[in-house]
């Protein structure tokens, strides 16, 4: 699996937003925004598919505790387009954290790990970033 853009330390407090900003490829059949603490204790995996592993236009979210993975949360909701432009919007909250999608979509997932500050962002898969835009 290609990794993609990865930062660390990012002492990111409750209440404050990370933007991402990008293009998803024209044959994208998943992508991925990782937040937490870092590779193996992610708050919120964001992941969402296009048609890949059973998913087919379908937002998963996660979480990984100590490298285990919860229980998923699925989305129908879905305001991506393959080759179009994309602009999420992560607020991280004491007990959730808010996802800002386009066309006034929003997705709330709990804060299972209780996380105080989020130190990681990972993002990977069919997507080309431009933007990554924090407090
Ligand atoms: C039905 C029985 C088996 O259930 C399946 O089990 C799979 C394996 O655990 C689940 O897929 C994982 O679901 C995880 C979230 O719960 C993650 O999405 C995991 O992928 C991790 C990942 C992929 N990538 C990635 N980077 N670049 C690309 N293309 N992919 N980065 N991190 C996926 O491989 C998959 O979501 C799950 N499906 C269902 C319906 O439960």
């Amino acid at each position: 699996m290609e990794c993609g853009l990865v930062a660390t330390h990012l002492k990111l407090q409750h209440g404050e937003t990370v933007e991402v900003k990008g293009k998803i490829l024209p044959d994208c059949k998943e992508f991925v925004v990782n937040l937490g603490q870092d590779c193996d204790n992610i708050a919120l995996h964001f992941n969402p598919r296009f048609d890949c592993k059973g998913d087919v236009n379908t937002i998963v979210c996660n979480s990984k505790e100590n490298g285990e993975w919860g229980e998923e949360q699925r989305e129908t909701d879905f305001p991506f387009e393959q080759d179009g432009k994309v602009q999420l919007s992560f607020t991280f909250l004491p007990g959730e954290i808010k996802v800002l999608l386009a066309e006034g979509h929003e997705i709330s997932f709990l804060n299972r790990l209780g996380l105080k500050t989020i130190e990681y962002i990972a993002v990977e898969g069919d997507f080309k970033i431009r933007v990554l835009k924090f407090p």
